[in-house]
């Protein structure tokens, strides 16, 4: 699957690859974009059915989405990649680190999870926005992405209500599916990629509970947990989780 994405930074920086959660698309980077492209070549991309790349039809599985970066990097002819991903993004990115461990450099998942059961969660999800479509999912989801400060303010209730109304249905489902079949907790400990995971304190979907847990299983990780945050921890709060980012990736990549 060809993805849509866009470039930004020095031709000679490092790499840093940026992927977007469930339901949202690669604009949910902007506030780390300044930040990021003064020091590294940012790659960010939108997840299949996301943003501007096409749908397939699902059910996909961490191997389709890991896939999809390892083709774009191969397009591009960038050998290895930091990669910060949010959500499902994060999940997208322990799976290549594991998988295409040669191509990760540095890693750092953000509000994410190497296990979220139960998967019969996930299905029902996937049937749902089949049946009534990713904008039927809004007023369930703002309360989750953003603390009730963020999720009040009707700007950013329209950019997120569009950008999740624009998801293909087909693909919202086949990532639901993706979560439903995910299947990388018992490789974390192969990860040597150094690895910083991100949580937000208030993030309901996937609590700090779960960064924890990728943590311990990742050799030598760290988890920094971000205040008033919830599930988009780096849009809600964007300069601490930017610090961040500047941080372990100038530091040590493999
Ligand atoms: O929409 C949610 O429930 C939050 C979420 C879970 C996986 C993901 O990418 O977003």
């Amino acid at each position: 699957m060809k993805v849509d994405y866009e470039l930004t930074g020095p031709n000679d920086a490092p790499v840093v690859v940026l992927s977007n959660s469930l339901g949202n698309d690669r604009t949910l980077w902007d506030a780390q974009l300044p930040a990021l492209a003064e020091r590294f070549r940012v790659l960010r991309y939108d997840q299949r059915g996301h943003g501007a790349t096409p749908s397939a039809p699902g059910p996909y599985g961490l191997a389709d989405l890991g896939g999809d970066v390892l083709e774009l990097l191969d397009d591009l002819g960038i050998a290895e990649a930091r990669f910060a991903g949010v959500s499902l993004g994060g999940m997208t990115g322990m799976w290549l680190a594991e998988n295409a461990p040669e191509r990760i450099t540095a890693l750092v998942p953000i509000c994410t999870s190497a296990d979220l059961t139960p998967p019969e969660a996930w299905r029902e999800r996937a049937a749902q926005v089949r049946s009534n479509g990713t904008e039927s999912m809004f007023e369930a989801t703002l309360p989750r992405w953003f603390t009730p400060a963020l999720a009040g303010d009707p700007q950013v209730r329209e950019k997120y209500r569009a950008m999740l109304a624009a998801t293909d249905d087909e693909s919202y489902a086949g990532c639901c599916e993706a979560i439903a079949s995910m299947d990388i907790l018992d490789d974390l400990p192969r990860i040597a990629a150094p690895t910083l995971v991100i949580a937000g304190a208030q993030d309901s979907a996937t609590p700090p509970a779960h960064a924890e847990q990728i943590a311990a299983a990742v050799p030598d990780a760290k988890v920094e947990v971000i205040a008033e945050a919830a599930h988009l921890a780096n849009a809600e709060q964007p300069e601490a989780v930017n610090r961040l980012l500047v941080e372990h990736f100038s530091g040590g990549a493999r």
